[in-house]
């Protein structure tokens, strides 16, 4: 099939009936629950987009095995060019969400074609895995299937690894094996956006102890297969949320959910790895599933801040406030921020490496800084946000209000902003900062920054940690190594 239109994918939906739970209600229809309408529609639209002269060359390549267009996230980097590609085809797809869907198809294409490019990782454990990743990678990219996954396990006892919880099946993992396939039980989470997608995968970070084999597992299923159990968390929005009121938390929801399998039978094809602590521990370091979606979720950041720190400098602009020397130092740092991301995205794209197999490898230490900088970054940009706005953010009334034409002319004088600033224009910037910086929409967005590569506190301390085992410390070691003349003592 190639590259699907927006359609194409809105017909996927409508002929699925996952069970999807939402505010303690199974959803009838996906396609037709009001929360998901929106977003539904964004996604499309990126389908959509495919197949538009004026962004097709940016967003998609010919297949060198089908011929077909497919979308450039799963072409497999060779070379700096295809990094730049895949780069491109990112950014056009976070311009298009202000970067503020973290989980669009193009991240999860990434995550398969790291593992179908790396098999030759999982083929030193068993060569069916391997075969399997790579037919799973064709399936996906021919049909253009949109993803999502579950990585981490649910905070049940943080202190116990996997099998030391007090109910065995509390996180997932295998049951039985059976003919037609491996019998999964247990919960996974958090998987973004999973009831507007075609499929689930699941895999883990590493952190896997002798006694977790049935929970070291790889494997994709559909999301409407028998037994699986998708439970949403509390929407930000309704799907009634004014645009103009809520111009980001109305178009922009990326649902998250738990995902629950209770005796969920997955067919061997599709199990990518299985009752192997050592493959599992390894298969993020050694596959490329590190750096490849980091690359989409740099890019994708990289837009993201730059969104907010242009929301913040035009709150300041619209009030007249950026004249004060204590907000221009503010948003200077934040204008700074945005170059540091970009200057290090460049860095990791401009020193890839080839690795012995021929995948073209980003940085992998500016790519972790991008990871280990954000999660402060983005929420220094709300915070800034939030000073500036001040009051301002917390007065602002209604589309209902601004329409109603007893209220306009006292709205038209008293919520304008400086000179060139109507009451119109200021509401719209005013409401959009809120969106980023006081609605649950906005809070869900800077939690996804903190969190969404995994803890950063102990990803930086892993950070150190490789650096103090990899590094000589030449220029420390060369002065230490000077000859020192010390000083004789004194005598009197
Ligand atoms: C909005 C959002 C969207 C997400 N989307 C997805 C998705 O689509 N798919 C997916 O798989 N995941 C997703 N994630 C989940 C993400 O991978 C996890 O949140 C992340 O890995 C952090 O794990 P955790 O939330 O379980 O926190 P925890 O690991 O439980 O950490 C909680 C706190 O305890 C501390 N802590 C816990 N364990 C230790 C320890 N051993 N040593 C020291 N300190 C410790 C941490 O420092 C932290 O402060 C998403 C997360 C967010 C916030
Ligand atoms: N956060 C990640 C994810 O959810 C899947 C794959 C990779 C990452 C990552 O940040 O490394």
């Amino acid at each position: 099939m190639g590259i699907r239109t927006g359609d194409q994918y809105i017909e996927a939906l409508k002929s699925r009936k996952p069970e999807v739970w939402l505010n303690g209600k199974l959803v009838e229809s996906i396609f037709d629950e009001p929360y998901f309408q929106q977003p539904i529609l964004e996604i499309a639209r990126l389908y959509d987009m495919q197949h538009d002269p004026a962004y097709q060359e940016d967003l998609t390549v010919i297949c060198e095995e089908t011929g077909e267009r497919m979308a450039a996230s799963f072409l497999p980097p060779r070379s700096y060019e295809d990094i730049m590609k895949r780069s491109k085809a990112f950014e056009v797809v976070a311009r298009q969400t202000y970067g503020l869907m973290g989980r669009t198809p193009d991240f999860l294409n990434t995550v398969v074609t790291s593992l179908a490019q790396n098999s030759w990782f999982l083929s030193k454990y068993n060569k069916d895995w391997a075969a399997n990743i790579e037919s799973y990678y064709r399936h996906l990219r021919d049909n253009d299937l949109f993803l999502t996954h579950a990585i981490v396990n649910p905070q049940n006892d943080r202190s116990k690894t996997s099998h030391e919880q007090s109910d065995k099946f509390t996180h997932l993992g295998a049951v039985e094996e059976r003919p037609e396939g491996l019998v999964v039980r247990g919960a996974k989470m958090l998987a973004t956006l999973a009831a507007l997608t075609d499929e689930v995968i699941i895999y883990s970070f590493p952190g896997f102890a002798p006694g977790d084999e049935r929970y070291a597992l790889a494997f994709a299923i559909p999301i409407d297969t028998k037994g699986l159990k998708i439970i949403c968390r509390e929407p930000v929005q309704d799907g009634t949320r004014s645009t103009f009121d809520h111009p980001l938390a109305s178009r922009y929801e990326e649902m998250d959910a738990l995902l629950i399998f209770e005796d969920v039978v997955v067919p061997w094809d599709k199990v990518f790895l299985y009752n192997n602590v050592e493959a599992a521990n390894l298969l993020y370091p050694m596959t490329g599933i590190a750096e490849q979606p980091a690359h989409q979720s740099s890019v994708r950041g990289y837009i993201k801040l730059a969104f907010a720190v242009e929301v913040a400098c035009k709150v300041a602009d619209s009030i007249g406030v950026d004249q004060y020397l204590n907000v221009q130092r503010d948003l200077g740092e934040l204008v700074q921020s945005v170059e540091v991301i970009r200057a290090l995205l460049r860095t990791a794209e401009r020193e890839y490496t080839m690795t012995e197999r021929g995948e073209a490898r980003l940085n992998p230490d500016a790519l972790e800084t991008i990871r280990g900088m954000m999660p402060e970054m983005y929420p220094r940009a709300v915070e800034v946000m939030q000073t500036i706005g001040a009051g301002g953010l917390l007065m602002m009334p209604t589309e209902a209000d601004f329409l109603n034409p007893e209220l306009r002319p006292s709205i038209d004088r008293h919520y304008g902003g400086r000179e060139g600033v109507d009451a119109e224009l200021r509401m719209k910037i005013f409401k959009l900062a809120w969106d980023l910086c006081g609605e649950a929409f906005g809070m869900r967005a800077l939690q996804y920054e903190r969190y969404y590569t995994g803890d950063p506190i102990r990803k930086r301390a892993i950070f150190y940690n490789k650096f103090k085992k990899q590094h000589n410390f030449d220029l420390v070691n060369s002065i230490l190594a000077k000859e020192n003349c010390l000083k004789e003592p004194q005598t009197n």
